[in-house]
């Protein structure tokens, strides 16, 4: 019988928290078209003329800030964790891989490694839940990319999204417990932005996202691959199954980068905007990330924990992500063996 391999892709970090690694990884990660998808030469200038030389030193300051001495990027640590207990449970019926999208390790290490392993069968997990171009369209690329040279070609599939994944959502619901929700004067799901026109651009029918102020808070078969639809749909499951009333909770988006109009709302506005309602206390979900991240740890709970307590509110507190919950580790087995 042939091997049988999965090779999960996460997004990338940078080697290690200098500028000129930082800005390194950044390089790569924004001039993939995918991400900064505007005309060739706009992105050359935009990434190389102004995001590398003026965001890599502020970016590699974050990036030294939640850099654990041991363990290095969360995403990394995560990440690898996750690797080992899936090969864990999987035990000799499947090898597996961890691949970055930018950085390392690459894909094309991994897949190299499962070349020399005569693998015949490979399952292609991009680590993002919820469908974007942008991350999960971009391993695609990626993957095809460098697969287009192998003179025999594996078996290969993808798994696209996984926004209604039961074990995902146990598991976000799960690692929600311990902070008692219901104590919370209100709850945030936050999700990594993306710019609206990739939502546009990523409308089949070319008739439904952004067509009216609220087409994109539901899923339905219109909008099925929406990124925002699928980000709705995932949270509504988590605050279903915590009981949060919709009253409570508030979906919006983070990580907003240049000018242009992203997916709203922003996660900024909301966090002020309910610091000056008087709230003091937020319990924060990320559930666009299976691992702590520099968007997780940095970002919500500095970045938007101090915007909240200079507006007069009192705490902001972070769900951990998926990390190596074993729920999480379960759904994932559950994932590769049902593929
Ligand atoms: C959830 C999936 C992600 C999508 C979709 C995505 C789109 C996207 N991101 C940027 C710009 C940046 N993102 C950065 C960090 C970052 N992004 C994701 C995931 C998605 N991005 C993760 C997991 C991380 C954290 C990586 C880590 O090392 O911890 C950064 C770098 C950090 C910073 O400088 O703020 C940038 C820049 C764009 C432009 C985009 C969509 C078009
Ligand atoms: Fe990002
Ligand atoms: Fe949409």
């Amino acid at each position: 019988m042939g091997k049988k391999a999965v090779l999960l892709v996460n997004l990338g970090t940078p080697n290690s928290p200098s500028t000129a690694d930082v800005r390194t990884y950044l390089n790569e990660f924004l001039m993939d078209p995918r991400v900064i998808d505007i005309n060739p030469i706009s992105r050359t200038l935009l990434v190389r003329g102004l995001i590398a030389p003026f965001r890599a030193p502020k970016s590699a300051k974050l990036y030294q800030a939640i850099w654990d001495k041991e363990t290095g990027s969360p995403l990394m640590h995560y990440s690898l964790l996750q690797q080992k207990a899936l090969q864990q449970r999987l035990g000799d019926d499947y090898i597996v891989e961890l691949a970055m999208r930018y950085q390392n390790p690459s894909i094309e290490s991994a897949l190299n490694r499962l070349k020399a392993a005569l693998v015949d069968d490979i399952q292609v997990i991009a680590l993002f839940p919820q469908y974007a171009s942008a991350s999960t369209g971009s391993v695609y690329d990626k993957v095809m990319e460098l697969l287009l040279q192998w003179p025999t070609k594996p078996n290969i599939s993808f798994v696209n999204s996984f926004h209604d994944n039961e074990g995902m959502i146990a598991t976000f619901a799960d690692n929600a417990q311990k902070y008692n929700p219901e104590t919370y004067d209100h709850i945030l799901f936050s999700f990594h932005g993306l710019p609206q026109r990739q939502l546009v651009k990523a409308d089949h029918t070319q008739q439904h996202c952004l067509k009216s102020s609220d087409c994109c808070q539901t899923l339905t078969d219109a909008n099925k691959n929406c990124y925002s639809a699928q980000s709705h749909h995932t949270a509504q499951l988590i605050a279903e199954k915590l009981n949060i009333p919709k009253d409570k909770y508030t979906i919006c988006f983070q990580s907003r980068l240049g000018n242009d109009p992203w997916v709203q709302p922003y996660t900024s506005e909301i966090v002020a905007k309910l610091a000056k309602e008087g709230k003091k206390s937020l319990l924060v979900f990320c559930p666009a990330f299976v691992a702590d991240c520099l968007e997780t740890v940095y970002e919500v709970t500095t970045e938007y924990g101090d915007e909240f307590k200079a507006l007069g509110g009192e705490k902001v507190q972070l769900v951990e992500s998926l990390n190596d919950s074993p729920i999480w580790i379960d759904a994932l087995e559950k994932m590769v063996r049902e593929n």
